[in-house]
Parts: structure tokens; sequence; C-alpha cells
């Protein structure tokens, strides 16, 4: 695994405040396989009282699996899952799905169509007098924002609204842990946009711990107080949104995350480092051998247009977004970056312009010796 090295480690602007919060769910060292295929591979993660995880990777790497053993539908071969310290799972002994107080959303929402809303949502409250199920259904339409759709039955919602009334169906019975299996993946960008937020509002509101599969980078950094990166079974990074996309400890997590380029540099002595285009002399909390190869990796942020710079690039392509250009350019030592600039400056695709790296940001990573496993 490449190691990271980034410049003075950046203050977190976002706080995960439940972490002070007792400890809900403890996966130590889980281990599931289908035959001989190792979907997830000796993963370790807690998740306090009240907080909201996320499992983010690329397709294939075991987040669906290792929610749904979390939730009993696949078996585990090894290790232990722990709710507020009661043993839901270990190789010898797993409780069944129905005995381990989790709920579950989905993406293909799964409503009960013969149902009305308020039927849905009182699905698992069977075993609660007509009162209290009253009382918790208009509760959970209120805290949904669908207060007077009790009669009304799915067809006739919007797929946002049938999602919240989902939602609300899984917190009625108050499980220990919510599970979401991407749960917005149906609904469209601008419907995502609005419910994304409001659905982190309702999880809080409730103070429930959950834990959502997605595959969007944007939406898990929207709901989640920490994001887990994963590739091919294991987690590289359990973290808060901001601590990912800064201080990605793995080469995998930097280039998962954002957008970005790596541009092979070199240290030339404890503490300075060279590439190609630029001498940049930066401050190290561990200072690196000299000569030891090193890959640079530059976000479109990190490369700011600057007329007055010595430094100049040539445009590859371009992106018009608004308020911004996003260029792709090619450095002088013939590596690609891409940079931002202000709507204002347009230029051509094969022009010239000034460019500056803010050194600020820029994060590093020691080259792979390519003898390693
Ligand atoms: N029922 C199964 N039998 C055999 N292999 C499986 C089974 N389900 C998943 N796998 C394999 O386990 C690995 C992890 O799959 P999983 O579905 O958990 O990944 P994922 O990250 O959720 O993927 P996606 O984002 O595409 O849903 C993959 O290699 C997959 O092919």
């Amino acid at each position: 695994m490449p190691c990271s090295a980034t410049p003075s480690a950046p203050v977190s602007g976002y706080v995960a405040a439940s972490t002070a919060q007792p400890v809900q769910l403890d996966l130590q060292q889980l281990s599931v396989n289908y035959g001989d295929v190792s979907a997830v591979k000796s993963v370790n993660l807690q998740l306090h009282q009240g907080e909201i995880g996320c499992l983010l990777g690329p397709s294939g790497c075991g987040k669906s699996t290792l929610l749904r053993t979390i939730a009993g539908f696949e078996t585990l071969q090894q290790g232990r899952i722990t709710m507020h310290g009661v043993q839901l799972a270990e190789p010898q002994h797993q409780l069944p799905p129905e005995q381990r107080k989790i709920g579950m959303v989905f993406q293909d929402i799964a409503l009960f169509p013969h149902l009305t809303v308020a039927q849905n949502i009182a699905f698992g409250l069977r075993q609660q007098t007509k009162q209290q199920i009253q009382q918790r259904v208009s509760e959970l339409l209120k805290l949904i924002g669908l207060p007077d759709t009790e009669e009304r039955y799915p067809s006739s919602l919007s797929g946002g609204q049938q999602q919240r009334v989902a939602l609300a169906r899984a917190l009625a019975p108050k499980p220990d842990l919510l599970l979401l299996d991407e749960p917005f993946s149906g609904l469209d960008a601008t419907l995502k946009e609005t419910l994304v937020p409001e659905v982190r509002q309702i999880l809080q509101k409730e103070n429930i711990t959950a834990l959502m599969v997605t595959h969007d980078q944007m939406e898990a950094f929207a709901i989640a107080d920490r994001v887990a990166i994963m590739q091919q079974g294991e987690i590289h990074q359990f973290d808060t949104p901001y601590e990912i996309y800064h201080a990605p400890k793995t080469r995998f997590v930097a280039d998962f995350i954002g957008q970005g380029h790596f541009v092979p540099a070199l240290a030339f002595n404890h503490c300075e480092i060279k590439t190609n285009f630029v001498n940049a002399s930066l401050q190290f909390e561990h200072g690196f051998d000299v000569e030891t190869p090193i890959e640079l990796l530059i976000r479109p942020d990190d490369l700011e247009h600057d007329d007055d710079s010595e430094l100049t690039g040539t445009i590859i392509s371009k992106q018009f977004r608004g308020t911004s250009f996003q260029y792709e350019i090619e450095l002088p030592c013939g590596e690609r970056a891409l940079c931002i600039a202000s709507s204002h400056h347009d230029h051509g695709v094969g022009e010239a312009i000034g460019i500056r790296l803010d050194l600020q940001h820029v994060i590093f990573f020691v080259k792979d010796n390519p003898g390693e496993d």
C-alpha cells in the first residue's frame, strides 16, 4: 500500500459531532467469502450512536456484501458484528435478520402498493396499540414533511415522496441501526440534490445510527458524518468527508475521490521536492530521503490561472461550468493537470496560459517501488 506524505495536516472544518457518543455498531475483522471470491476482507468499522456512515467505492468492492452481512442476509466466515455491546454474528453463531432490530431502505423503494401511506408506515408496528401506532405514524409523516398523505396510495406520490415514506416505514419501529442500500439511485439529479440533505436532517432528528451504500461521492459527502472508502473488499480510510478529500491516506483514495492528476517529482533534500516544471519548498510532517521518487496529486483547485505567472501550460481541452472554466493543461514537463479559471478568462484550446501551483494543499505519495507487492 502506498504511504502518504501530506504537507502539514489541514485543520478539519467538518465536525462529526456524534463520535463522542458510545459505539453502536462494531465490526471487528469481518470477512465474507462467496466460494473462492473474497468479497469482504478483515474489515474493522465502528459507528457511534446517531452517526451516519457511508460505504463508497467502485463496483464490486464489497459494499453491498458488507451491508447485507450486517443485516444478516450473508454469512460471515471470520470476525464479529456487535450492536451496542450485544453480539449479532460471529462464524459459529449468527442471529437471523428479524432478531437484529435493523431497518432497511432499498433502491427500489418497495412500498406495498395496495396499502395506504399510513398502513405502509405502520407495517412494522403491529405489536403496538392502535393509539401508539397512530401517534408514531403522524409523528413520522410530520418528520418527512408529508403530513396529509395518510390515506393516499404510493402510486399517487412522486418518486422522492415514496422514498421518504419508505424511510418513515423503516424508522417506525425505532431500529437500533438503519441500513440504506443506494436509496437515491433511482431518482433524478435535481430531486437528489434536495432529498439527500433532507434525509440527513430526518436521520439526525431521529438520532438514528445509519450506514448507507452509494456509488456517488457527492451524495456520500452530503449525507455522511464519516465515509468508508472501499476497494477489493478492504476499507482504505474511514473518515470525515473533509479529511477524505484533503488528507487521503492512500493513493487509491486520492485517485478515487475528486478530480486530479498525479505528476512525478523527486525529493532533492530532506524537505524540498522538485518536479520537471517547478521547485517547491514544503514543510513535511516526515521528511523524505534524498532522491525519493514522489507522486504529486494536483487537483483542479491546486492549479490556478494567473496571467502574471512565469510558468505556463498549454490548454488541451476546456469545460464551461458557469462560474468557472475547467481547463485541461499540458505542463512544461509533458504531464497533464486540471486548472480552474474564472469564467471571464475564456481561452482557446492550444493557447498557452499562465498557471500557478497553490502549494498549501498539494498532496504527495511516495511512488510505489515496482518490485514491491
Ligand atoms: N451471490 C454472489 N455469489 C458470488 N459472488 C458474489 C455474489 N455477490 C457478490 N459477489 C462478488 O463479491 C464481490 C463484491 O460484490 P458486491 O456486490 O458486494 O460489491 P458492490 O461494491 O456492492 O458492487 P456494486 O457497486 O456493483 O453493487 C464482487 O466480486 C462480486 O462479483
